[in-house]
């Protein structure tokens, strides 16, 4: 009885020491803070929920907490997620404390690999104090305005070109791999546009593969615990990137990139960048440039060639409104005069793109007057979330919708029957779509994204029909998405998509042009 009493004992203070370490271990939490939501494993079960859940934990967890912003703690700090347009532009809005360049100086040395150095150069803890801007905020001036609307054109017309020679050069019957092709085709046309026709990936086109190695790991090359090993693919594609880099630079054949570029090189050799880690930052920008846009074609292919309605009524549409001359397209009609290619481009990537926005919280601050947000802290827009909120979108928001974004460019609330109605009731808020990010992260690359890839989609469309391959009963379209992956970029398909090409009657010679 006594030894019983005293077992007892021992658990009970067993258990209370047990709750107030887990107490302890947790991050104190200010009452103003959103809602908090604690791991169950202290410390570590968010990140590891994160990384191995990716999108998927997120929305677990805040289908549990049901409120439009709440504080995750992780490590010793904590993540704000939030899940509503509203607060996602008040987030934006707040750009002076919570600060997007601040990020991009962590994550985008760890993303290419960059070595302390460069980090450091990167990161210029010192700037504020020396009232200077910070590098990263610098670089903004050289890439951002040759990318404006209006000053894109030279640029996509290159980029046009070089897809309307692979579109016409596809043989009536020529079996190919979709995802794999329309990947391959719009990276190399990105590299040629932006790098010129010497670049690394046309010199050693072996390289190109390497590139999407990396691409593939990137979630666990950035988590950078001994790379070689435990993202091994990924670590030696990118030094084999690099190699390619650097003999483009030595031989100065970056002297055919873009001037932009050039500038941007001379601008890493002012600040103190050797040649192998511009190489390496380099990556990153072909990053931007490249994998969003190529992956994204792809299902906009698949999702208008998969419906035989939507292909018919896209294909008239362009067929009506978008020539300047026989034979030749206009990116401008197709962006201005083409509601439904544009709308169908849109709900893709509503379903494909659903990009998680972050800021670091430079000092404590008060959002919308109500939510205390602690220095240090990250704010994540969550996308995902977003995206895929029924509240948002209408009932059917799960699916796919092509004529979603027909009325308005934010989209359109679906009514209980799954139409859209065009009416200021149903407008979609603003910050609801987060493809390209928003306020100051606004993707500065957009306008040049919706040339280049409704281009190649309309091109297709109007002078293609795509049959199962040889011995295939059907094509399988509607690959299922790798949604588990922590959503740096675009979601990829799990498999490929086989197709014969098939030149459409009375289109087997036309050769069409792209006029910017
Ligand atoms: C469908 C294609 C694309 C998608 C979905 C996309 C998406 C995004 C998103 C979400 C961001 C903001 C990142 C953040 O908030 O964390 C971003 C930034 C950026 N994008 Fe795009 N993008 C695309 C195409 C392009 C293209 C074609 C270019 C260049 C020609 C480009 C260049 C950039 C650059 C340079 C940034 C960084 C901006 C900064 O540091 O402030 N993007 N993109």
């Amino acid at each position: 009885m006594a030894l019983s009493t005293i077992a007892m004992g021992a658990i009970g203070l067993a258990i209370a020491i047990a709750a107030l370490l887990v107490n302890l271990a947790r991050v104190k939490i200010d009452p103003r803070e959103p809602p908090v939501v604690h791991p169950k494993v202290p410390f570590f079960g968010h990140v590891i929920g994160m990384l191995t859940g990716g999108p998927l934990y997120v929305k677990k967890i805040s289908e549990q907490c049901k409120h439009p912003f709440f504080t995750l703690p992780m490590l010793n700090g904590r993540t704000y997620v939030c899940t509503s347009p509203a607060i996602a532009v008040a987030v934006q809005r707040a750009a002076s404390t919570l600060d997007f360049d601040a990020l991009i100086a962590e994550l985008g040395p760890r993303m290419v690999g960059a070595a302390a150095e460069t980090q450091h150069i990167l990161r210029d803890p010192m700037a504020k104090q020396q009232g200077r801007r910070t590098m990263v905020d610098r670089s903004h001036d050289i890439i951002n305005p040759p990318l404006a609307a209006h000053k894109m054109l030279e640029i996509a017309q290159k980029q046009v070109n070089y897809l309307s020679n692979f579109v016409n050069a596809i043989q009536d019957g020529e079996e190919l791999d979709l995802f794999v092709t329309m990947r391959g085709q719009m990276a190399a046309a990105s590299m040629d546009t932006f790098y010129g026709p010497h670049n690394p990936f046309a010199e050693h086109p072996e390289l190109l593969d390497k590139y999407w190695d990396w691409d593939d790991g990137l979630v666990g090359f950035m988590v950078n615990v001994l790379p070689q090993i435990t993202a091994r693919r990924a670590y030696y594609a990118m030094q084999a990137c690099v190699k390619g880099w650097v003999e483009y630079t030595e031989k100065g054949l970056h002297r055919e990139a873009q001037p932009f570029l050039q500038d941007r090189k001379r601008f890493h050799e002012d600040e103190g960048i050797s040649q192998e880690e511009h190489a390496r930052l380099e990556m990153g920008i072909t990053f931007g440039i490249v994998s969003n846009a190529s992956v994204t074609s792809f299902w906009l292919v698949n999702n208008i060639f998969s419906d035989p309605e939507l292909l018919s009524q896209v294909r008239d549409e362009i067929y009506t409104n978008a020539f300047e001359a026989p034979g030749t397209l206009s990116t401008t009609k197709l962006r201005d005069a083409c509601p439904l290619l544009n709308s169908t481009w849109r709900e893709t990537m509503r379903l494909i793109a659903p990009m998680t926005s972050a800021r670091i919280v430079l000092q404590d601050t008060v959002l919308s007057d109500t939510y205390f947000l602690r220095k240090g802290s990250v704010v994540q827009i969550a996308g995902g979330l977003l995206h895929s909120d029924t509240e948002i979108w209408g009932p059917d928001a799960a699916s796919f919708n092509p004529r979603r974004f027909v009325y308005n460019w934010n989209g359109t609330k679906t009514e209980s029957n799954g139409r859209v109605v065009d009416s200021k009731s149903n407008a979609i808020h603003p910050g609801a779509f987060r493809g390209f990010g928003g306020g100051t992260s606004l993707c500065p690359g957009r306008h040049f994204a919706q040339a280049e890839i409704t281009s190649l989609a309309a091109m297709l469309v109007l002078g293609f029909d795509m049959h199962p391959m040889k011995g295939a009963r059907e094509v399988m379209w509607n690959p299922p998405r790798d949604d588990k992956r922590f959503p740096i970029a675009v979601t990829k398909p799990l498999r490929g998509v086989p197709v014969m090409m098939r030149r459409r009657n009375g289109w087997e010679e036309v050769k069409l042009e792209l006029k910017v």
